[in-house]
């Protein structure tokens, strides 16, 4: 996929070809994860003093590095969405001027506060090998915690161009579900069952090879560091199902663009 060359973004092969190569990202993200403690310092509020700021040390970490990174441009592309929207800085590069891809309100859907709320809940206590922290590993888990939010925001959002395509290739059947607010005729369109259970399917092969150390590969006693199965659990249950919202939620409010 090219972001200057509109034709590739809105091709259903390229978006779905696209996922699949974030899912090594987050596969590897959470393996990563599990190997440090639960760390509940990182998510508590005010758990540690920072200079005018109200919030956990995870949050913290994350704006430094928004802001930083909309210095260097990052948010002017439509594939990144940003934990803090309202706190970015002005980009020290100049602009690009990305072809327009998405509807206008595409920067308003934002589900980020709901991927960090079951990243938190769901995802840590699960792929964590440990309860409790460990004083000299807090950073490192931030980042890490960064890296997999970023990648996980990334995937559910990519929903907008999967929802431009599909909206593009069948005008007609959409205006009439959006008109009549048919949320459950929506999201039934939008849903395509063999391609989930591909998905869900791949993700175990995935974690069971990627969890492994190559070496061992032929043992009897491969040392998966996250359950293959948690893997796809978690795609089941929280990441396919908020990029559905994300792809509802762009449709509902299709027609306030022209075409
Ligand atoms: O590939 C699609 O058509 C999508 O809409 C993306 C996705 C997914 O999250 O991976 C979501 C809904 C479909 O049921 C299948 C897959």
């Amino acid at each position: 996929m090219d972001f200057m060359k509109p034709e590739t973004v809105l091709n259903l092969d390229n978006i779905r070809q696209a996922l699949v190569r974030m899912e090594d990202t987050i596969v590897f993200g959470l393996i990563e994860r599990s190997q440090f403690y639960l760390s509940p310092s990182v998510y508590e509020v005010d758990k540690f003093s920072i200079p005018d700021f109200h919030g956990s040390f995870l949050d913290w970490a994350l704006l430094q590095m928004e802001q930083t990174h909309s210095q260097i441009r990052r948010y002017e592309a439509p594939d990144e969405t940003p934990f803090f929207p309202t706190k970015l800085l002005k980009s020290i590069l100049p602009p690009i001027n990305y072809p327009k891809v998405l509807a206008s309100y595409s920067d308003e859907i934002n589900v980020n506060d709901e991927i960090k709320e079951f990243y938190i809940n769901q995802i840590v206590p699960q792929v964590s090998c440990h309860s409790g922290d460990q004083q000299e590993n807090l950073g490192s888990v931030s980042t890490s915690d960064i890296e997999s939010l970023q990648a996980i925001s990334r995937r559910i959002h990519f929903g907008k161009f999967v929802a431009e395509a599909k909206y593009q290739s069948n005008k007609e059947m959409y205006k009439k579900l959006i008109l009549a607010k048919d949320v459950a005729g929506i999201e039934a369109s939008i849903t395509n069952s063999a391609v989930e259970q591909k998905i869900l399917e791949r993700l175990i092969e995935k974690g069971e090879s990627y969890g492994t150390d190559p070496s061992m590969k032929f043992s009897q006693n491969p040392q998966s560091k996250v359950k293959p199965e948690l893997i796809a659990q978690l795609y089941k249950d929280w990441i396919i199902p908020l990029t559905k919202k994300v792809e509802i939620d762009y449709l509902l409010r299709r027609l306030e663009d022209e075409d």
